[in-house]
């Protein structure tokens, strides 16, 4: 099993979406994980998990179904709090600081849940407007340039009087990504943008998710079962299983790997070391 972390590895990557990233010694993480265990009951969910996710790049976390990647991102917003270790939000552990401190570093996350969570009462317009409605004392007329410039980018500028369920799914989650992106945040979650999208909308997400990772940067965090959508997005991927990150590593370097784990997890194959469990 690999436990590589070849993020501090001395090499300078440019991201998918085109940036050139700083060099490792300059290289910061806003996001850490730092030996973190969570359990719901008897179930041991997280089991000491590290990980520091490398900023403005996009990283990819893979692994198989209730592994807990969703709790990761809970974690990472603060909704769930580690039974041990540290969560390090710029420098900052969530635990250890007011709620409202919380809160506030919360207004710098943007997240991208399953189904987009959109309120089901409220039009595409309306939607995408609430993050800047709920924390900010914009003007009517400077909500409306953002809200329209963002939902331009995702090709949703004709849908915006439309209610969630008048629309496709494909499209909920395009309205939930332009509404992930109104505050500006510095880190985007993506909780399995692809679920429920066939391959053809899949990559039309995932093209999206680059170009608006070109144009506002920031450090993205995806969390999916689709290989293709790793490979097609990814600059890192990590690995987690069993409550634990297995390997962390440059994207091109995951993809090309020996190791017979790091293989079986991203070729999809049935053979090798992972079992069912
Ligand atoms: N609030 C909770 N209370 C009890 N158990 C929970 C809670 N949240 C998550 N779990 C359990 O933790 C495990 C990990 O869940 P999680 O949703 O993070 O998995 P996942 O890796 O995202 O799975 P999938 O890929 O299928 O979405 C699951 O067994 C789930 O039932």
């Amino acid at each position: 099993m690999s436990t590589s972390n070849t993020a501090d590895a001395p090499t300078r990557i440019h991201t998918r979406s085109g940036h050139l990233l700083a060099g490792p010694a300059d290289r910061t993480h806003s996001m850490e994980v730092r030996n973190v265990s969570k359990a719901f009951g008897n179930f041991h969910v997280m089991r000491g998990m590290n990980i520091n996710f490398v900023d403005d790049a996009i990283t990819t976390v893979l692994g198989p179904s209730g592994t807990g990647k969703s709790v990761l991102l809970k974690h990472l917003v603060g909704l769930l709090e580690p039974d041990e270790g540290e969560i390090v939000i710029f420098g900052q552990d969530l635990w250890k600081i007011t709620e409202q401190e919380r809160y506030d570093l919360r207004k710098r996350f943007g997240v991208l849940f399953q189904d987009g969570a959109l309120f089901g009462s409220m039009n595409i317009y309306d939607n995408t407007a609430f993050p800047l409605r709920k924390h900010t004392d914009m003007s009517e007329a400077e909500i409306e340039h953002i809200v329209m410039t963002r939902l331009t980018e995702v090709g949703l500028e004709r849908s915006i009087t439309k209610l969630p369920n008048e629309v496709s799914g494909g499209m909920r989650k395009r309205a939930g990504f332009a509404r992930a992106l109104v505050l500006n945040p510095d880190i985007v979650l993506f909780d399995e943008p692809d679920s429920g999208l066939d391959p053809v909308r899949t990559s039309l997400l995932n093209d999206l998710i680059l170009d608006m990772h070109r144009e506002h940067k920031g450090t993205y965090l995806l969390v999916t079962h689709d290989i293709r959508t790793a490979r097609k997005v990814s600059d890192y991927v990590g690995l987690i299983w069993q409550g634990q990150v297995v390997h962390y590593g440059e994207a091109e370097e995951a993809f090309a790997s020996d190791d017979p784990f790091v293989r079986q997890f991203l070729a999809g194959e049935s053979a090798g070391p992972l079992g069912m469990d």
